[in-house]
């Protein structure tokens, strides 16, 4: 029988749990656990493996990582267009495992954005970047003429603000790579999404254009307070935004948070620093250069301090620890 005390420090405990706020409750992206699996020819592959993210409302952040990472599988479930095998996704309050055809519909035209890497993926070539950026308005919803010329301004600014004001009547064809892609952000844009996803939209670009885009990214970001998310291999792009998350086999495993100090003298300068992620389930992901340069196979050991961790490689018993 627990005593009076130790039954009120219970109660205590279990109010405190019910108190607190659910994994992702403030994020307007929230995965957790997640996991896609596909079977391709009887062969089962993993691409994610239980990975938790959570993105702010109005954060500007990319997602990095190896060729068959799980990047665009997760993008793909972000933007609705596939569905998880297990765990948790919602997205401003969309759960993305429980839509039917019609929630999943709305989710795709209103609440997210994309501009995939293909130019020629992102525009239909037969309309002018406007007409382009009208058409998921009109598909959205909304007949009239007040409503058709309210698309038309809207089309106009947008291409304007992006600084693709003078392609408003080319065709893409008559548009450079970089003047598609600004004009692809302006239709991702068109429905005032919550959140933009984008997959590698600066990799078939010069540098001097894939920085003209990003900005693009985010003017979207600053004038409109959009939620961009930016899978890229582009360091440039990585480097430039606030937060980088890795991920690695299907987790996040670490990620980049930069942050401007300002010295005495007034001087600004970018301080970048890097965290391993540790997940809903206490799991930590070493990097591959620390497990490598210690030799670090199955296991180590942990020993708890006041306030770190440290991780030892381990050592037959008859050698002392360094
Ligand atoms: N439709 C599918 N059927 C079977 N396997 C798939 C499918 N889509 C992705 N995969 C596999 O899932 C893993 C993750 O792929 P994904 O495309 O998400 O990686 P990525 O990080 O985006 O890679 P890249 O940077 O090359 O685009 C890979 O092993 C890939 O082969």
């Amino acid at each position: 029988m627990p005593s009076p005390r130790s039954l009120a420090e219970l109660e205590r405990r279990v109010a405190e749990e019910r108190d607190r706020p659910a994994y992702g409750d403030d994020a307007l992206i929230s995965c957790d656990r997640l996991v896609r699996i596909f079977t391709a020819d009887g062969v089962e592959v993993q691409a994610l493996q239980g990975l938790d993210l959570l993105v702010t409302r109005g954060e500007l952040m990319a997602l990095v990582g190896a060729s068959g990472s799980g990047k665009s599988t997760l993008l793909n479930i972000l933007a609705g267009l596939d569905v998880p095998t297990a765990g948790a996704a919602r997205v401003d309050g969309y759960d993305l495992l429980a839509m039917d055809a019609k929630a999943r519909l709305s989710y795709r035209r209103e609440v997210v954005g994309f501009v995939w890497q293909q130019t020629a993926r992102n525009l239909l070539p037969y309309l002018t970047a406007a007409q382009n950026v009208v058409l998921p308005m009109q598909l959205a919803g909304r007949g009239g003429r007040r409503a058709r010329r309210a698309r038309a301004a809207r089309a106009g600014e947008l291409l304007t603000m992006l600084g693709v004001g003078h392609c408003h009547d080319r065709r893409p064809v008559q548009m450079s790579g970089g003047e598609q892609q600004r004009a692809a952000i302006a239709v991702a844009l068109a429905n005032n999404p919550s959140v933009i996803l984008a997959d590698e939209p600066t990799g078939e670009l010069d540098s001097a254009t894939a920085e003209q885009v990003f900005a693009a990214f985010r003017t979207a970001n600053e004038e409109l307070g959009t939620t961009v998310v930016v899978v890229t291999h582009d360091h440039a792009v990585a480097d430039a935004v606030r937060r980088t998350v890795a991920i690695r086999d299907g987790r996040t495993a670490s990620e980049v948070v930069r942050h401007t100090h300002v010295d005495e003298h007034g001087q600004e300068s970018s301080v970048a620093r890097e965290y391993a992620t540790v997940d809903r389930a206490g799991r930590l992901q070493l990097p591959r250069d620390y497990t490598e340069a210690l030799d670090i196979r199955a296991r180590v050991l942990l020993e708890l301090e006041p306030d770190h961790i440290q991780v030892w490689p381990d050592t037959p018993p008859e050698q002392p620890r360094p």
